[in-house]
């Protein structure tokens, strides 16, 4: 039997937690004897879904449930768009917790690392599982800042569903697009969910334009809210025309009351709610043949009989397809709309078995993740994300195979699937599990332990997979966020011990055939044996530093080379190209100033200035070189009020003066 893992490594403690999906009923069998659950108890948790206490019958139903009845779900967003307040909600009111956790507390159960309660903000995803009127729904909780998104990518590649939320107040902000983007890329089926309605400024019809304009997505009006910023009170379900209304005596929300909106009562409300219905009907008929038929045949003459379970049937269907996307709307925060969003997660996003994953695999132990929390279990149905541990060569994007004979039967039907070029969700694509497409790295460093004792604490970047990564992750490293568990950073110029003899590089162009010397380099130390082993990747490292500017190589062989290449480059007429940054600044009206000022000061292109309810969007490009330091700047300078996003737009030439001044900065004139 073929098997096939999906890793999701979580934060440096190398747990990787596995996704497994499946359409038939095998399980995955443990080797694990003895079954043994274990829950650590923190704040106030009921207990864990179906498990009553160390009742192992009732953990069997916890851990395999019916597959179709299972939801691996992400949470995603810009930065404080409420993600981690509407988790904390769904815990809440689905009875994994018995009490409200509160960001602004510090004390919400997907934050946990000191950092995230400190800073009110998620930097690692969590992993938590609860049930919800009879399915089983896993869900991760993504950061929404700039500098994780990779974090975000690691976690999206195990999801069939997402829930992208946003700030009504502020509809699609720069992150969004980031991260909606990676859901395209990996072909989630997504839900809106348009959180802060009770805030000022919140306006349900800007988010919705937004999400159309913005992310060019077709928005199906589920529900429409009553009230909005301080009148909103509740929302109406379009799909059954019912109001459903939050009892304001009620402190966590748990109580509202669903009714059919009726002419005596509600006689306004019902005529928008009937022409939003009808609207709605005609933009899923014309994505939803099936629907189409049904519509136009029994219930062409009247709308208001068709049964919503079919409305609800086919939007189903189209949010699988990605050819629209269902908009809720609510208020996390004053405890308004989660129950509806959880019914329409179940309800519309897809059940493992409907996207296009098919092979297990066998693994020593497994662990059911709940945040912080893990319970050891012995086996799992397919369709689950569970966590496994001990697995010490495995890094995030690789795929765990059973034998190495199923790994090449695997690799064989790849290769064949990949011969036919034009067909739509191949056996490889499904073979091949998606890889993390990290970010193109801006920065390069190398960073090193001040002394053996602090090794330890960097251990966990061995987890993030190659070279690369590391480099991507040290932008994190840079903006200050993760700092207490990793040492200063430093450039590192490496030594050789034993000499054996003298280098020389030779740069020559080849025309016609015929090699002519362009320039040499000298090496004055001599070097060892064991430098000559990796003499390829050696000249390839001194060409690329030399060309794009890092101050340090690995190894003398590298150093000789980008010597030689940068002499030659002296010569001729040169161009350094400096990365350039899209660059987008939400700021306070009064902030726009000074802003602007310093964004003056460090050649910043402003290209637009939008206005967005009491805020102004700066939108334009930045030398990254000027950009350093950025967040602490734009902190002091709007008493932290206002967010940027920043993203690589491309590679700019820089004008004569500011590459002089560059150049004579890196040769140490200046
Ligand atoms: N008015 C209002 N504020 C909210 C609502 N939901 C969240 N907030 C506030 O918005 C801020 C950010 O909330 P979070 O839940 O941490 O947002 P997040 O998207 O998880 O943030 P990151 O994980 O850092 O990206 C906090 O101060 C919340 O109290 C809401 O429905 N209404």
């Amino acid at each position: 039997m073929l098997t096939n893992l999906r890793i999701f490594a979580m934060s440096h403690q190398i747990i990787p937690s596995v996704h497994i999906n499946n359409l038939c009923c095998y399980k995955i069998r443990a080797s694990l004897k003895r079954l043994k659950p274990y829950v650590l108890l923190g704040r106030n948790y009921s207990s864990l879904p179906g498990l009553i206490g160390n009742d192992i019958k009732s953990l069997h139903s916890v851990i395999s449930p019916p597959i179709a009845k299972i939801r691996n779900i992400g949470i995603m967003a810009h930065i404080d768009a409420g993600k981690t307040t509407t988790t904390e909600r769904i815990l809440y009111y689905s009875g994994y917790t018995r009490s409200l956790g509160d960001v602004d507390d510090g004390d919400t159960v997907t934050d946990f690392m000191a950092q995230e309660r400190e800073r009110g903000i998620t930097i690692q995803s969590a992993a938590v599982t609860f049930d919800w009127k009879g399915y089983r729904v896993n869900l991760i909780d993504t950061p929404g800042h700039v500098d994780f998104t990779l974090e975000v990518e690691r976690c999206l590649r195990v999801l069939d569903g997402a829930v992208a939320v946003f700030d009504a107040s502020a509809g699609v902000e720069a992150q969004t697009l980031t991260v909606w983007r990676q859901a395209d890329k990996h072909k989630i089926p997504r839900i809106c969910f348009l959180n802060k309605m009770d805030k000022t400024g919140a306006s349900f019809k800007y988010a919705v334009e937004s999400i159309r304009e913005k992310l060019k997505a077709k928005p199906l009006l589920l529900q429409l809210p009553i009230g909005e910023a301080k009148t909103f009170k509740g929302l109406v379900d379009v799909v059954t025309k019912e109001k459903l209304l939050w009892n304001s005596n009620s402190n966590d929300g748990k109580d509202f009351e669903r009714k059919p909106l009726l002419e005596v009562s509600d006689p306004e409300l019902l005529k928008e709610t009937t022409e939003a219905r009808n609207a709605l009907i005609e933009q899923v008929a014309d994505l939803d043949d099936e629907f189409a038929d049904l519509v136009l045949g029994e219930f062409s003459e009247n709308f208001d009989l068709l049964p919503a379970e079919k409305l609800q049937n086919a939007i189903h269907r189209v949010t699988l397809a990605q050819t629209a996307v269902p908009v809720l709307c609510g208020s996390a925060l004053k405890n308004k709309g989660v129950q509806p969003l959880l019914d329409a997660v179940t309800r519309y996003l897809p059940s493992p078995e409907e996207r296009n994953y098919e092979f297990l695999e066998r693994v020593s132990r497994l662990l059911l993740p709940f945040a912080d929390q893990h319970i050891e279990i012995s086996s799992l149905t397919a369709g689950n994300i569970a966590l496994t541990v001990g697995l010490k060569h495995t890094a995030t994007g690789d795929t765990l195979v059973s034998s190495k004979s199923s790994a090449l039967a695997a690799a064989r039907r790849a290769e064949r699937e990949g011969e036919k070029k034009h067909r739509q969700n191949s056996e490889a694509e499904r073979l091949l599990l998606a890889g993390v497409e990290i970010p193109e790295p801006v920065f390069f460093c190398t960073i090193e332990p001040p002394s053996v004792a602090k090794q330890p604490g960097m251990n966990g970047l061995e987890f993030f997979s190659g070279f690369s990564l590391l480099l991507a992750h040290t932008q994190t490293l840079k903006c200050g966020i993760i700092i207490s568990e990793v040492p200063n950073i430093q450039f590192v110029y490496r030594h050789l011990d034993k000499p054996l003899g003298d280098l020389t590089a030779n740069l020559v162009t080849v025309e016609s055939g015929e090699a002519r010397p362009i320039e040499t380099s000298s090496l004055s130390e001599s070097i060892n044996e064991d430098a000559f082993e990796g003499l390829p990747r050696g000249i390839e490292n001194g060409i690329h530093s030399a060309f794009i500017l890092v101050p340090s190589t690995n190894y003398e062989i590298s150093a000789c080379v980008s010597r030689c290449v940068q002499k030659a480059m002296k010569k001729a007429d040169k161009q350094v190209l400096e990365p350039l940054m899209n660059l987008e600044v939400t700021v306070a009206r009064d902030y726009l100033s000074p802003v602007l000022g310093d964004l003056a000061q460090r050649r910043g292109n402003i290209q637009e200035i939008q206005t967005r309810q009491d805020n102004k969007v700066i939108i334009g490009f930045v030398p990254l070189a000027e950009i350093m330091g950025y967040s602490t700047a734009l902190r002091t300078l709007t008493s932290g009020s206002a967010t940027f996003a920043l993203e690589l737009s491309t590679y700019q030439a820089m004008n004569p003066q500011d590459q002089n001044t560059l150049l004579n900065r890196r040769s140490g004139l200046t």
